[in-house]
């Protein structure tokens, strides 16, 4: 037996399911587009609510096309989701509220913290009054209360990456889906991140949905790191990180964590070598 088939027989216990409909199905959804490229076979993934789940693969196995089905950016070819355990009319309801956000903070330079933050009220009428409270308490979520009235090119590119976070949580979302987000970051400002997110997520009982090319960010986060493979793009496999939270640098530093980022390092290998298989 290889040690990843070892592993996988301590690794596959499902988390427990908690109560309520799970905040994602993704029923055999497949993605060709138009240019031919099959970017997914048929996918069969739940997210239950109150999860932590990272997509993590190899460059093209598909983890961003498969976010973006999930925010019904891109409809699959065949194939469909669910979300809360109905379609997506139902997005928006109280307690079905979802929010994308991208590897770039995407912040208009001409408008300070404030107003970045505010804009997604702003675009749905929320009054003046209601907004500016929300938007204090999404500024204090992330740190920078004392930076509302900053322009983004004052800030740092992880200070920006929060402001884009706070934009995000303004709209008071119960999943968030998150397209590398500190991908582009030096390794400190990213491990703060992670934490602060962490944090966040455990505090809000949010539903976590995030791309990665980071063993090391997977199992610092989730409750569940999904393994793709490229060539056409699919699920290899699904690791459950069997540890409590909060967690904090105490878990990035056990023997532990350094086994699943091995393991994971393992499956990687596995999933571009089956990535080859299928030129
Ligand atoms: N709009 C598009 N039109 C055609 N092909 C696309 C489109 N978007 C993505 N692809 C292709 O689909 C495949 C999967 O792309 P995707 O961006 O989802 O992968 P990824 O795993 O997120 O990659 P990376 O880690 O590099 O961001 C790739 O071969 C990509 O070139």
């Amino acid at each position: 037996m290889t040690t990843v088939q070892a592993l996988r027989a301590d690794v596959t216990d499902a988390p427990p399911a908690p109560a309520g409909p799970p905040a994602i199905e993704v029923l055999g959804a497949e993605k060709v587009f138009s240019n031919g490229v099959r970017a997914l076979t048929p996918i069969e993934l739940t997210v239950n609510q109150g999860e932590f789940v990272t997509l993590l693969g190899p460059s093209g196995c598909g983890k961003s096309t498969l976010l973006k089905m999930v925010a019904n950016l891109i409809e699959p070819t065949s194939g469909g989701l669910m979300w809360w355990g109905r379609d997506y009319d139902h997005v928006g309801e109280p307690g079905k509220k979802l929010v994308f956000v991208f590897q770039d903070p995407t912040l208009m330079p001409w408008a300070r913290v404030r107003a970045n933050v505010r804009l997604p009220l702003d675009l749905a009428g929320v009054p003046k009054s209601e907004g500016n409270s929300r938007v204090d308490r999404a500024l204090a979520m992330v740190g920078l209360e004392r930076f509302d009235a900053s322009y983004p090119r004052q800030l740092s590119g992880g200070m920006q990456m929060r402001v884009s976070i706070a934009r995000a949580l303004v709209t008071e979302p119960n999943l968030l889906l998150m397209d590398e987000p500190f991908g582009a970051l030096d390794e400190i400002t990213r491990n703060k991140l992670d934490q602060d997110l962490l944090d966040l997520w455990f505090e809000k009982k949010l539903t976590v949905v995030f791309v990665t090319h980071s063993i090391y960010e997977s199992v610092f986060l989730s409750t569940r790191v999904v393994v793709m493979a490229a060539r056409p793009g699919r699920v290899l496999r699904e690791v459950v990180i069997d540890e409590p939270y909060p967690r904090d640098d105490a878990w990035r530093v056990s023997q532990k964590f350094a086994a699943y980022a091995r393991d994971l390092q393992l499956l990687l290998a596995e999933a571009s070598r089956a990535g080859a298989a299928h030129p």
